[in-house]
């Protein structure tokens, strides 16, 4: 509860005391009106312009003071959510891609979308729990106005819903957890159901199976924990509203006791109990749904912590921009390895390598499925670190301070590449010339346009969106290239223009070029060829 408190303090401590400053009033308006009200129903009251004038003004400082407390914080605790969500959204592009791969999509979408509303929400009660705590706090000085010695009732029954309410919680928050973590298994599954559709589609019995086995219980999951978590909701709800009556009949009866028969102060008593439970429950209730939000801040603040503590592992967090400055790049691998640890299953090492790439150079990797051939790539990117060994770049050791900047001197298409809408990085006006070039080359020019740098389509081909992928790397002009099984999805047409045309031109261009692939009938026109093997350099000819 403080946590959330905290947060919305420090995004903005004037918005909070606004908020609360203004919801003081709006409770203060709403108890001055009880006071009202129970004045002019005593008995001989007279009611005087004065008094209506009074009710006008109060009603109408209700409205706005009520009203105020939820603009501020309608854009108090959007605000909030766009910061955590631009925080992770920055923490996830700064995180090592082996942590990314390693912690799977599910917890980062359930973080963004389930926790990050749970937090709104929550927040959103901030005026209410303001509101609610003035309103109580009125209603007491009304009442200790009426009868101090009512009061001897009425708090003790407060205090003794406080406790109630606070073991309650204590016992419904595990089955607030079961729930919250029953949901990141469901994000799982419906990432299946998304991305293994065709899959699921074509295979019936899988599709059972997968249905009966993984995507059921997940539901179901969900489905019986939140059912435990509303049960424990409804009956502590339910119990609030019967202790109300029984706080209600409390005062009614027992403050004729009390008060000697005083039954202008018994009226009065009821009805600000009546005016004023409801407020009170409302604010136990509200704080207690801060509980629950505690849990969504929980899920955060443990990915936020998880990726936090894979860029210690690398640092690439605080990579500094340090590009060495030079015309001439070359790589150098000197005893580099890379180990798949033991708790992904098996093992699996690569190296130790020691190899070079060298501008103009056009280095073709080769070798059966699973030799580590994406992994050397991951590594030759700099998006993997080298876990012993050094990679030089240009002869300076590339290591944390300096990873990014290496990176960037890379252009590369993976096979499971992502396709931009746009050309993000790249002088769209600039290039316009070139992209037409390459439009035609690549057979593009009558699929799709690019206007201020925006591609007109996407929905293309296999094969097509692989060249505007390759447009895109070319248009990027780096000085290392990099594609991994480029040429699987192409029609001969194609494999043509890349292995005898597009490579060719880029090692003359002085680009180093590493091309994972399969086609050994262009294998003669490489530089050099590598040839992994269990992770394991081979041969190199
Ligand atoms: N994200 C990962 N997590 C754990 N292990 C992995 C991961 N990626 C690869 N591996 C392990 O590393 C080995 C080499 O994988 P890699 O993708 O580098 O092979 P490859 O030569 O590119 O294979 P292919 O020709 O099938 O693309 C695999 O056998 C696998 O055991």
């Amino acid at each position: 509860m403080l946590s959330l408190f905290m947060l919305l303090l420090r995004r903005s401590s004037a918005s909070v005391i606004a908020i609360a400053v203004v919801g003081s009033v709006a409770g203060l308006c709403n108890s001055a009106l009880l006071a009202l009200i129970s004045e002019a129903l005593g008995d001989g009251a007279s009611i005087t312009t004065m008094m209506i004038a009074a009710y006008l003004a109060l009603s109408l400082g209700v409205m706005v003071s009520n009203l105020l407390p939820e603009l501020l914080l309608a854009r108090l605790s959007r605000a909030l959510a766009a910061d955590l969500r631009l925080r992770i959204g920055r923490r996830v592009l700064a995180a090592p891609l082996r942590r990314l791969e390693s912690l799977g999509h599910g917890p980062v979408l359930a973080a963004l979308t389930q926790d990050l509303q749970t937090v709104v929400g929550t927040a959103s009660a901030l005026p209410s729990i303001v509101i609610s705590s003035t309103i109580v706090l009125g209603c007491l000085t009304y009442m200790a106005w009426l009868s101090v010695k009512g009061l001897l009732l009425v708090l003790p029954a407060m205090a003794l819903l406080v406790a109630i309410y606070a073991v309650a919680a204590r016992k419904l928050h595990p089955l607030w957890r079961a729930e919250r973590d029953a949901q990141d298994d469901l994000y799982r599954q419906q990432q299946h159901i998304l991305e293994g559709v065709k899959e699921l589609k074509l295979h019936g019995r899988r599709r059972g199976e997968f249905f009966e086995h993984d995507f059921t219980p997940a539901v179901e999951g969900v489905r019986r924990t939140s059912v435990r978590a509303s049960d424990g909701g409804a009956v502590l709800g339910n119990f609030m509203h019967f202790f109300t009556w029984l706080v209600l009949g409390l005062a009614l009866f027992g403050m004729a006791t009390l008060t000697s028969h005083d039954t202008a102060a018994t009226r009065g008593y009821v009805m600000a109990l009546m005016y004023m439970w409801g407020s009170f429950r409302s604010l136990v209730e509200n704080v207690g749904r801060w509980a629950q939000a505690g849990i969504a801040l929980d899920k955060l603040s443990q990915l936020d912590v998880s990726l936090t503590e894979a860029l210690n592992d690398d640092g690439s967090s605080s990579a500094q921009l340090e590009p060495v400055l030079s015309e001439r790049h070359e790589v150098r691998f000197s005893g580099v390895t890379y180990a798949f640890g033991a708790q992904d299953g098996h093992a699996f090492r690569v190296g130790p390598l020691d190899l070079e790439l060298r501008p103009g150079e056009l280095v073709f990797v080769v070798g059966g499925n699973g030799s580590g051939k994406t992994t050397l790539a991951k590594l030759f990117t700099g998006l993997y670190a080298p876990e012993s060994g050094q990679l030089l770049w240009n002869g300076v050791a590339v290591t944390d301070q300096n990873r990014e900047a290496y990176r960037n001197t890379f252009s590369a298409i993976f096979s499971d590449f992502h396709l931009f809408e746009n050309l993000r990085g790249v002088p769209s006006r600039e290039v316009a010339a070139q992209v037409e070039e390459y439009l035609r080359l690549f057979s593009l020019e009558k699929k799709l346009r690019i206007v201020d740098g925006r591609f007109s389509t996407t929905s293309l081909s296999t094969g097509q969106r692989k060249r505007l992928a390759m447009l895109v790397a070319l248009l990027e002009d780096r000085p290392f290239y990099l594609f991994d099984e480029w040429a699987a999805d192409q029609d001969p047409e194609f494999r043509e223009i890349f292995y005898r045309k597009l490579l060719p031109e880029l090692a003359a261009r002085g680009k180093g070029v590493i091309v994972i692939t399969h086609d050994d009938r262009f294998f003669h026109l490489a530089h050099r060829v590598i040839k992994l093997e269990y992770g394991r350099l081979v041969a190199a000819a």
